[in-house]
């Protein structure tokens, strides 16, 4: 049996990152940029009127009024300003040849054909000079980044219509167990729906990954062995159920039998102690228990992490916050409890709600929960005491 922490470390030591691959801007969004993303231009590319007003020459200026001679919107050509005049210009106007100064039009009065100034002006004022904002040659995203909407606007604005950035993660469900029923049919005594290959779908898309569905092997070695084949072609496979010690438990014979290296089986954590890691070929494959909410806690604590770093994440754990708990809890097993609850920040910092029935097999822990505390064995908290508490969104 291994520790929580050993096992995350076999597993990310295995686990090899993905292909990368160019593609286009908004199926980018939510992947991780392969390359530094480089400016090949000063932005602005030439000075730039920050203000609807006028532009002139600021050595110019004799106290007159300035007479104006032309209008410069944005996205107009600008032609040479002569010294002593001022022309209207709006933002996001290139400042003409003859001019360094722009002021807002507040700041003016109307006199005759021209203006004057009513405030103080500072020479260069209101003018986004060339390159103020990106040098050419400079780094605007790191490799490594989450690529989001200001990441897209700014390839965009760079005249780019895609980004090199890591594929996504191609994963397999499969459940096992005889018990199981399709999606859709009502439950009924001593049969259960398979709801662990939806949640866990659910969860990989969230990441950014793609589910592939293996549907459901009968607890059977050639059945469990045939679906997993067939898993093999994805990036990785997740397998729930069929993993503890029963006598219909096949899944780690399934890996063995199709050449599977069994790195570990068995985390020392409740819930999800029976898990077993393996890499078939160069494909992770991950066998989860099938109590749904062990399931779910060992995709947050090992398979997130393995998918986020074959895509290219720099960032593969769960931020945690200090918390204090509302009511007492124990943990009067041996194993440490990854217990389900839900942290709200209040006045006097976060406090965490630990669920009332913190069974594996009830889903009803963690509908409600957004953080995962660690219990060691044999713990005795009074309410107030504090925890750290793995905010799981
Ligand atoms: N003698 C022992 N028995 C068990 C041990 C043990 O150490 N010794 N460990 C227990 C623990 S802890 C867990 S967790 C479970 C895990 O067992 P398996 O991974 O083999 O899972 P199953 O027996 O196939 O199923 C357990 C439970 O989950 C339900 N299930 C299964 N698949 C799904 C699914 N796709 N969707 C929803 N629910 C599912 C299944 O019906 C069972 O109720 O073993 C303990 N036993
Ligand atoms: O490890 Mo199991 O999830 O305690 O029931």
């Amino acid at each position: 049996m291994v520790t929580i922490e050993q096992a995350q470390k076999i597993i990310l030591e295995r686990v090899p990152p993905l292909p990368t691959q160019r593609v286009p801007l908004l199926d980018a969004a939510g992947r991780v940029l392969a390359q530094d993303l480089v400016t090949p231009y000063d932005f602005p590319m030439v000075d730039t009127s920050a203000m609807d007003g006028y532009a002139f020459c600021f050595d110019s200026l004799n106290g007159e009024a300035l007479p104006v001679s032309g209008f410069l919107p944005a996205g107009a050509e600008p032609t040479p300003v002569r010294p002593g005049t001022a022309v209207r210009i709006m933002t996001g106007a290139p400042v003409p040849q003859g001019c360094d100064t722009v002021v807002p039009i507040e700041e003016t009065a109307p006199d005759g054909e021209g203006i004057v100034l009513t405030g103080k002006v500072r020479k260069g004022s209101h003018v986004r000079k060339r390159g103020e904002d990106l040098r050419r040659g400079e780094c605007v995203v790191a490799a490594g980044r989450v690529i989001r909407g200001p990441e897209v606007g700014m390839a965009a604005s760079l005249g780019m219509i895609d980004l090199p950035s890591y594929r996504r993660a191609k994963v397999a469900l499969l459940a096992t167990g005889d018990e199981l029923l399709e999606m859709g049919a009502p439950p009924m005594p001593g049969r259960i729906v398979n709801s662990n290959s939806i949640s866990l779908a659910a969860q990989v898309i969230t990441l950014g990954a793609a589910p592939q569905f293996l549907g459901i092997a009968r607890d059977d070695l050639v059945a469990t062995m045939v679906k997993l084949r067939a898993g093999l072609e994805s990036d990785a496979v997740v397998v729930t159920g069929g993993v503890s010690v029963g006598d219909r438990d096949y899944v780690k014979e399934a890996i063995e039998s199709l050449g599977g290296e069994l790195l570990f089986w068995k985390v020392n954590m409740k819930p999800g102690k029976p898990v077993a890691f393996a890499m078939v070929g160069n494909t992770p494959v991950f066998a989860l228990p099938g109590n749904p909410v062990a399931a779910l806690v060992g995709f947050e604590l090992f398979v997130r992490p393995a998918l986020l770093k074959m895509m290219g994440h720099r960032a593969l754990f769960r931020a945690s916050v200090r918390a204090r708990v509302t009511a007492a809890v124990a943990n009067r097993g041996d194993r440490p409890h990854l217990l389900r609850g839900s942290v709200v920040a209040q006045a006097d910092g976060a406090a965490v709600t630990v669920a009332a029935k913190q069974s594996s097999a009830n889903l009803g822990s963690m509908t409600g929960s957004n953080a995962l505390v660690l219990l060691p064995p044999n713990a005795a908290l009074e309410a107030g005491a504090m925890v750290d508490a793995m905010l799981l969104d």
